[in-house]
């Protein structure tokens, strides 16, 4: 059984667009043929074209009823939710935790065992994280789809709470929409799209699908180029990662560097390497309205008392360390947070914070 599905059409209001260069060959829509794609996202993107085939098979094998099945066909007509981008986009000068659900990286190694995913994405909803990640590649990062549907399960228990359940962003190397669908139908918010690994005419395809599936993307920039591909697809999303895929250096410069050329319409993420709370304030403070954190919240999840796999309410340094990172709005902004009652002495308060967390 074949799916036809609709092609989306939608556009985005024109925004300012950064006037930097733009080097990537643009018409190429097949993973092998979009240049310069770093050999470990090459390896990864092989197996997903495997992964991708495996999906369709599998899927039109099953049928009209098989949950993919169902989102393909609803294709441009499900309501869009974004529930995501409205997780992230709070007022300027405050800053929002993206809190990871991560075993294990290429550059890294295994970084902790995460036996529960849905306990620890409860410990990461009750710091205050405003949205969870949940990688589902499973050679790479030792995820699954299943640690998504966990996820989910555990956030909708908190519906009707204060704050809302936390949406879920599914973190793959989407090559192909099925993927997308798929992400749907497990509950995701979200998907990431790369532009390093997708080129600009792919970029653009995904996004549109993904917006028609009713989700949000977070489109990934490693540099200008990519910043512009990202932007002139329509992005609402910008994920800006620190992490040179050819080298694995990370450095918080690509952020930093980056935050100025992204219109203010647009969310903000600085992802990969942030460990201290002054990696947030800073990138907080030059406009990002979100961090991405992996590593340093399973460690410090990990490193606390508990065994994980039982719910405790006690103090977890993943905990500290989120409530960390956003505790306190940004002098750099004004009148938010309690600027206007303390005026500069809130400088001197997070200079006092700084001492003493
Ligand atoms: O983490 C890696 O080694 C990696 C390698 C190749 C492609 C992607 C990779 N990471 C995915 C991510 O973007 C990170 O998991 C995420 O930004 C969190 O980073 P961190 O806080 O440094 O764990």
């Amino acid at each position: 059984m074949a799916f036809v599905v609709p092609i989306s059409t939608s556009t985005f209001t024109q925004r300012f667009r950064p006037a930097v260069s733009h080097r990537r060959p643009a018409g190429l829509t097949r993973m092998s043929a979009v240049p310069n794609v770093p050999d470990v996202l090459k390896k990864i993107l092989e197996r997903k074209e495997t992964e991708v085939a495996n999906l369709r098979a599998e899927v039109e094998a099953a049928g009209a009823s098989h949950p993919v099945a169902k989102v393909l066909s609803k294709k441009g007509t499900l309501p869009r939710g974004k529930a995501f981008y409205s997780a992230l986009k709070l007022p300027p000068g405050t800053i929002t935790v993206i809190a990871e659900v991560k075993r294990r990286s290429p550059s890294k190694g295994k970084i902790g065992n995460v036996k529960n995913p849905g306990l620890l994405s409860r410990v990461y909803y009750e710091a205050g994280a405003g949205a969870i990640s949940v990688l589902t590649d499973l050679e790479g990062f030792g995820g699954t789809l299943d640690d998504l549907k966990q996820v989910v399960e555990t956030q909708s228990t908190f519906k009707g709470n204060y704050p809302e359940p936390c949406p879920v962003l599914r973190k793959d190397f989407t090559i192909d929409e099925i993927q997308i669908a798929e992400a749907a139908a497990a509950g995701a918010s979200a998907v990431l799209l790369i532009v390093a690994a997708l080129g600009k005419e792919k970029t653009k395809e995904l996004l549109d699908a993904t917006h028609a599936f009713g989700l949000d993307a977070l489109v990934e920039v490693h540099d200008e180029d990519e910043l512009k591909i990202a932007l002139d697809a329509g992005a609402e999303i910008v994920g800006v990662n620190n992490r040179d895929l050819r080298t694995f250096d990370v450095s918080l410069d690509t952020a930093m560097r980056l935050a100025e050329l992204i219109p203010e319409d647009v969310v903000k993420i600085a992802e990969s390497g942030i460990a201290q709370y002054i990696d947030a304030w800073r990138l907080r403070d030059v406009g990002y309205n979100a961090v991405l954190v992996g590593e340093s919240l399973i460690r410090a999840y990990e490193g606390s008392a508990s065994d994980n796999t039982s719910y405790t309410p006690s103090y977890n340094q993943a905990k500290g360390l989120i409530m960390a990172f956003k505790a306190k709005g940004s002098v750099e902004f004004g009148r938010s947070s309690n600027f206007s009652f303390y005026g500069k002495g809130e400088a001197a308060k997070e200079v006092l914070g700084e001492m003493s967390i």
